[in-house]
């Protein structure tokens, strides 16, 4: 994701002033939103006046394009009914962040602009202390991500917990299906009322998985859930993405191959704040254990992410249930120690950043490609380059001068 940013930011330079002028026409309306909003939320007794007013707010906000009274009512529902914990209402209110319609567009940025008030207000009563406890989960496929979840996933809500599952599936953009999210997966779980599972389409893009991931975790805990499981198959770049939108990223690894195999790239093992060898069991238990030993020889060589902690090599069991409360402990003493030390506020606040850039990563390439000046040159370029004709960076030179001549 870094990486990502970053690319942005040296793309942004030969088109600095086309790309200046969409980063403020996107900042505005944010900027003059929260601004507004600060002002007037709270402050009146009646919450309907207060909710119309929000709406009014942004909607002037936004270049007084208002929401019609039907929008509005509707808006109305699903955030009262979200904030109330309807699971109707948080499975509408993704939909709605996943959706690709402009309007639906809109009326998402609006809903998710009064969730983010509300976490706020929350936030505050709560010391400054998050609301919910972000994990990102990845492994390759088959390292048990699914048994532990529901393994896990049940012993959190007996403890009274309200655990979400958001499956990023790196595969739907492919299939057009989401695998990770098939509820059979985890039947108990998906059965259990204080769970919610939920697949999150990546639609092709890995900014889509940013977006829409991100979107969807605040939603859930607007829906109240206080621990959100983001659970990823650690073989492609979507686990990167996983590991910069969560408070605490998980790898999980089979007891086979080694720290070398598997297609476990470096990189993803410098991530994690706990790595965990899953299927610690029968004969398994042996084989387990080795790779552990190599895990913790292997991360004392890497480059650590937090000041604050030191990645950990534990193993468990979730067939028989062992090692699986020693490892919410040891989740618990990161938020504890992480929350103490300031570096989980940080690490949420360095996020949004990338998150935006991200976005506008996003919207400004959408821009690029769909622009008159250049669409139709694009497949004409791109089969010159594919065939050798012409050098990509002349393609790359000859788009981006069409583009910021007519723009
Ligand atoms: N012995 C043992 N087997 C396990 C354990 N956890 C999972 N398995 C088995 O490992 C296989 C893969 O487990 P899953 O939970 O489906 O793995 P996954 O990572 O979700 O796999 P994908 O859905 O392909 O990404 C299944 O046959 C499980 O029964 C465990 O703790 N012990």
């Amino acid at each position: 994701m870094q990486g990502i940013a970053h690319h942005s930011l040296r793309f942004a330079h030969p088109l600095s002033c086309h790309f200046r002028r969409n980063i403020m026409l996107f900042a505005r309306p944010v900027q003059s939103c929260s601004a507004l909003f600060e002002n007037c939320i709270w402050k009146t007794n009646s919450f309907i006046t207060s909710f119309r007013s929000r709406l009014c707010v942004l909607a002037m906000a936004q270049d007084a394009e208002v929401l019609t009274d039907k929008e509005q009512r509707l808006l109305k529902n699903l955030y009262t009914g979200l904030i109330e914990g309807q699971r109707s209402c948080l499975a509408e209110a993704i939909t709605l962040v996943e959706s690709t319609h402009q309007r639906k567009r809109r009326m998402a940025q609006v809903l998710l602009q009064m969730v983010l008030s509300h976490h706020r207000k929350q936030e505050q009563l709560n010391h400054g202390k998050p609301l919910a406890f972000r994990v990102g989960l990845s492994g390759p496929p088959g390292a048990g991500k699914s048994t532990f979840i529901e393994c896990f996933g049940k012993m959190l809500t007996e403890e009274g917990h309200k655990v979400a599952v958001l499956a990023v599936d790196p595969s739907s953009c492919t299939s057009g299906g989401s695998l990770l999210g098939d509820k059979t997966r985890m039947a108990e779980l998906s059965r259990d009322m204080n769970a919610y599972i939920r697949p999150s389409p990546t639609r092709g893009t890995l900014g889509g998985v940013t977006r829409t991931t991100n979107e969807a975790i605040l939603l859930t805990e607007g829906g109240g859930y206080n621990i959100v499981l983001v659970e990823t198959v650690g073989v492609g770049q979507s686990e990167f993405a996983v590991a910069d939108m969560v408070d605490m990223f998980i790898l999980l690894l089979p007891p086979a191959g080694g720290v070398s195999c598997r297609g476990i790239k470096r990189g993803i093992v410098e991530m994690a704040d706990l790595v965990v060898v899953t299927k610690a069991d029968g004969d398994l238990l042996i084989p387990a254990r080795r790779i552990q030993t190599e895990y913790v020889s292997a991360l004392k060589l890497l480059r650590k992410r937090s000041s604050t902690w030191k990645p950990q090599v534990m193993r468990i069991s979730a067939k028989n249930g062992e090692g699986i409360s020693d490892l919410w402990g040891k989740m618990v003493q990161f938020q504890s120690s992480m929350l103490t030390s300031g570096e989980l506020i940080a690490r949420r606040r360095s996020q949004q950043r990338v998150w935006m850039w991200n976005l506008i990563q996003e919207n400004v390439l959408l821009h690029f490609k769909n622009h008159p000046a250049v669409k139709n040159q694009i497949p004409i370029l791109e089969e010159k380059v594919r065939i050798g004709m012409l050098s990509p960076g002349l393609a790359a030179d000859t788009l981006l001068k069409s583009f910021s001549d007519r723009s």
